[in-house]
């Protein structure tokens, strides 16, 4: 805690989100006169009525009260003209920071190497790009830039007192050390509760996310009542935290009242015998230092508030800025294939490939195998044994450890990511389907795939006719995660996908749950189409591509233990053919 404690005004990380503000230079800077002319114009008010009432309300020149009125209202409309611009210009500033520290974000977000993803729970990265964020607007609206003003004005306001009276001053702040005490106090207990909310908050986020996520299981497993209870506790919490906030408030602002109305007794009292000593009038002090006072306390009431904003925009901006600064991205190696075909051929060449996702724990180790341009390659192995791993690898969406992986002869770590990645085409068992329509999720809003090039994609899988029976075809609207459609339906939609990207490898993960019969004749379909004039890896789970396979890879808690077809590994009699006896032969028998 007291490592955070010392980070709480850690001046780095301000500057740095002040940094964000240096392309609006102009909004800043009249956002900083306004704050300055605000806290001078401050103190002008209480002179003015100082001067009216002891020199021509007591004399009657009726005159000149009538003119200072008038320069009153023509300060109290430059004070609202200028109060406007402040607000507006500084939360301006806050929003046009926000955007462009957020767009850096979200873009650092997608450049993340996916083992960030593994380690980072999804809940966390959403709070850094949405909550965390506006949190550094508050510094700007809320926090650092009115602290100032308010402090300037403090300043200002006190050094008129002094320089009218500085006895009179002293005397009324005689009960100020009370709101120095109360402020510490009550910026403490607040700042706890914030924290507590903050906390709570986060926990019924992600409460509730998972929970509706996972919804199938609550309900299959019928925990509805646990996982309710579980909730009520979370939200006590939170309910508990906010309360203790409120309570802290209400005491803060009644003990501000009191010790304003202390002072403006003092005041009334030593200037009564002031008066009376000196057989003077001092009603235009009085007057003017009783309203000097309310524009001591006014600020003060918040300001409190504005520092745990403020110290809360800075925990959130060294968040952000962690992510910002995270530097496990993937980056294109130096020596840059330039000379880039239009097209790879596509051959594979893993040579003694090792990797582990946790160190010290091999995934795959030492895997080495090759495959011709236009072959079908299947991977077979029991589960966990690394086939997923060997498709990562090749796409680069984890970097290995050792060994080497070509594509082309050429390392793939020398192809420009984008490139590589467009020339291979992936197609998982779970697909996953954005909000939008089935048209969006096939061309992932490409502007330069056209919706001709599409149908005859679809056309060309067999798939047309179905997309067609969907309510409004291809602008069927896929709700959340493309729930509405079956696995086998969104399998075929990322088969058109493929088609449409036309890869020189097609990288397929076929599905392990069983699907209907007519899905199932689409898929194979599908797949011989797909597999024709291309290197194919497909992790294979049916008998019947593992069969039409050039080759087969067998691995073995990461190792590749065998290659061959299906013939030469069955006649070896070793490892595979254990595998076919478990897994496939029973296949074999359902289709007989
Ligand atoms: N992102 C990850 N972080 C850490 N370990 C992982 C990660 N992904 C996979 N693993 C581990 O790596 C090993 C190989 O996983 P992989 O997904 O490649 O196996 P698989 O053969 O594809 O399994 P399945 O047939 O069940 O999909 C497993 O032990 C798994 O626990």
């Amino acid at each position: 805690m007291s490592g955070a404690k010392k980070k709480t005004f850690d001046i780095t990380h301000l500057r740095r989100v002040f940094g964000y503000a240096a392309p609006y230079k102009r909004k800043f800077y009249t956002s900083v006169i306004m704050a300055i002319m605000l806290a001078l114009i401050t103190p002008v008010r209480p002179y003015l009525i100082q001067l009216t009432v002891d020199k021509y309300i007591t004399n009657g020149v009726v005159n000149m009260v009538i003119y200072i009125t008038i320069i009153q209202i023509g300060l109290l409309l430059l004070e609202t003209a200028m109060r406007f611009l402040f607000s507006f210009t500084t939360a301006w500033l806050g929003q046009a920071v926000v955007k462009d520290i957020r767009v850096a974000t979200y873009k650092k977000v997608l450049n993340l190497n996916l083992r960030q993803f593994d380690t980072t729970p999804i809940g966390t990265l959403t709070t850094r790009t949405i909550n965390d964020i506006e949190s550094i607007n508050d510094i700007f609206a809320d926090g650092l830039v009115p602290i100032i003003t308010d402090l300037l004005s403090i300043v200002c306001v006190l050094g008129y007192m002094f320089w009218v009276d500085w006895q009179l001053t002293l005397i009324a702040l005689i009960p100020f050390p009370i709101i120095i005490i109360g402020t510490y106090y009550f910026r403490k207990s607040i700042n706890k509760s914030f924290l507590k909310v903050r906390n709570a908050v986060a926990a019924l986020n992600s409460f509730v996310q998972e929970h509706l996520t996972g919804m199938q299981v609550v309900q299959a497993f019928a925990i509805e009542n646990t996982e309710f209870k579980k909730f009520d506790t979370i939200n006590k919490e939170h309910r508990n935290a906010n309360i203790k906030g409120i309570l802290a408030y209400s005491i803060f602002f009644p003990l501000i009242e009191i010790v304003l109305a202390l002072s403006t007794a003092l005041l009334v009292w030593w200037l009564a015998g002031e008066s009376l000593r000196l057989n003077q009038n001092q009603q235009g002090t009085m007057v003017a230092f009783i309203l000097c006072l309310n524009l001591l306390f006014r600020p003060l009431r918040f300001i409190a508030d504005k520092f745990n904003v403020l110290q809360m925009g800075i925990i959130a901006s060294e968040r952000v800025f962690k992510v910002l600064d995270n530097p496990d991205v993937t980056t294109d190696d130096e020596n840059m294939v330039t000379d880039l075909p239009a097209r790879l051929t596509g051959s594979i060449d893993f040579k003694n490939v090792s990797f582990e996702y946790v160190a010290g724990n091999k995934v795959l180790d030492n895997v080495s195998f090759a495959v011709k341009p236009g072959e079908t390659v299947a991977i077979v192995g029991h589960t966990g044994s690394g086939k997923t791993t060997i498709i990562s690898l090749l796409n680069r969406l984890y970097a290995i450890n050792e060994g080497e992986i070509a594509i082309d002869d050429t390392n793939i770590n020398r192809y420009p990511l984008q490139y590589l990645r467009r020339n291979i085409a992936v197609v998982l068992q779970d697909v996953f389907l954005f909000s939008g329509s089935v048209m969006d999720n096939i061309t992932l809003r490409d502007p330069q795939i056209t919706r001709e090039q599409v149908i005859e994609a679809a056309k060309h899988i067999n798939m047309h006719d179905f997309i067609m029976q969907l309510p409004g075809g291809y602008d069927f609207e896929v709700k959340e995660r493309g729930s509405t459609l079956s696995l086998g339906q969104r399998q075929l939609l990322s088969f058109i996908r493929a088609i449409l990207y036309n890869p020189s490898i097609l990288i397929l993960d076929e599905a392990t749950s069983s699907i209907d019969t007519e899905s199932e004749l689409l898929i194979q379909n599908a797949i011989d189409t797909l597999v024709k004039g291309r290197t194919s890896i497909v992790i294979a789970h049916r008998l019947s591509t593992i069969r039409k396979a050039d080759k087969i890879i067998v691995l073995d808690r990461g190792q590749v233990v065998e290659t061959g077809n299906h013939r030469e590994l069955l006649r070896e009699n070793g490892f595979y053919a254990r595998l076919y006896e478990t897994q496939f032969e029973k296949q074999e028998q359902e289709v007989n």
